[in-house]
């Protein structure tokens, strides 16, 4: 089946009306089929009435500020990033930046563990909130994947979810922490674009970001258009990562996104990003390769996926390195 890209009318409807909001207590297969919807269309949908508990992201927000309400100096002992680690302004090895601070972790728990001691004062405290979340984030990114494989008709249902509940997955899960503009607005005359998260691409599979009630996220329409996406503290953000584009042999659009630090209150996002384990292969699933829609992208694993995106820019088309010789081909033509 050929997928149309959105019309005009479609575009104008999410710049009026906004992204979609998908409410995951209704039927199942109603569900699954505005997911899939979403993905084709722009690669992010906000999800409401979760499943995930108030207490959990109360607990963890409160963890997450309390490390960002410390002092510089404490801050820096659980930095510099290597990736993994507190870092501040600076995003990767390649040069980018932003006005963000960020703690990333990875989910596996004896990581986190480890980490803990230099990020706070009750390191098994927060080892266990961190721990908690990121297992209710998982079981609801599983079943976003399960709804998503459902509607695509692909005969194994828990051929995505599998990816990310595997003991060796390589998940990480994000802080930022965007400053207020408040300090030196008399400074800046450019305020209204300040840059928190620069324009990318997510990598992984599947991304969850939950944020306070300040604005600034916002997605990217195929023709280069910003659309903003209003915080909503009740819900999450869903988006489709590079991985997930391939393994749909781009039926789903792995949705270009940034971060503006343009509020006058400070911004927190809580982000988790489902990866497979490193040793993992990545390629279109096999219902979703025809003679009419052959594989745009050639197999590849989550290891030399993640070293090639380490070796770009935030905003390099990194998935682009991965097609098939007939689409580079096609895409000269
Ligand atoms: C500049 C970079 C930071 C990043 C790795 C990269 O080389 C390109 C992708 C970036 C990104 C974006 C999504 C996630 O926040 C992230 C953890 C990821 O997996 O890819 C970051 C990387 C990072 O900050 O380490
Ligand atoms: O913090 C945000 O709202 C978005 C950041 C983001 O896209 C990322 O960390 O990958
Ligand atoms: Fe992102």
């Amino acid at each position: 089946m050929v997928v149309p890209s959105p019309n005009p009318i479609q575009r104008e409807r999410i710049r009026n009306i906004g992204v979609p909001i998908i409410d995951l207590s209704r039927k199942r297969s109603q569900v699954s089929d505005l997911i899939v919807k979403a993905c084709e269309e722009y690669g992010f949908f906000k999800v409401i009435n979760h499943g995930v508990s108030k207490d959990i992201i109360t607990r963890m927000e409160k963890e997450g500020l309390d490390f960002f309400a410390k002092s510089s100096l404490e801050k820096q002992k659980a930095g510099p990033p290597n990736p993994l680690g507190y870092g501040i302004k600076n995003i990767g090895f390649n040069g980018d930046i932003g006005e963000v601070e960020y703690l990333l972790l990875h989910t596996n728990p004896l990581s986190i563990s480890q980490r803990s001691k230099s990020i706070s004062k009750d390191p098994i405290k927060f080892s266990c909130v961190v721990n908690e979340y990121i297992e209710a984030v998982r079981d609801l990114a599983c079943e976003i994947l399960d709804l998503m494989a459902e509607g695509l008709w692909v005969h194994d249902k828990s051929v995505l979810s599998n990816f990310i509940r595997d003991v060796d997955s390589d998940s990480v899960m994000r802080l930022n922490h965007y400053p207020s503009t408040f300090k030196d607005y008399s400074k800046d005359c450019h305020i209204n674009n300040r840059i928190g998260f620069g324009e990318h691409s997510d990598p992984q599979i599947l991304t969850l970001l939950r944020s306070n009630d300040v604005d600034g996220l916002q997605i990217s329409l195929e023709d280069g258009v910003w659309v903003p996406v209003p915080a909503d503290p009740a819900a999450f953000c869903v988006n489709v990562g590079d991985a997930l584009q391939a393994l749909t042999n781009g039926r789903f659009v792995s949705v270009r996104h940034r971060a503006l630090a343009n509020s006058y209150k400070t911004r927190m996002s809580m982000i988790y990003f489902g990866a497979p384990p490193l040793h993992s292969r990545i390629s279109p699933l096999p219902e979703l390769v025809t003679p009419q829609k052959p594989s745009l992208y050639r197999s590849f694993t989550w290891a030399e996926y993640k070293k090639a995106t380490y070796s770009l820019r935030l905003s390099d088309r990194r998935l682009d390195l991965f097609k098939t010789r007939q689409e580079n081909n096609n895409d000269l033509a």
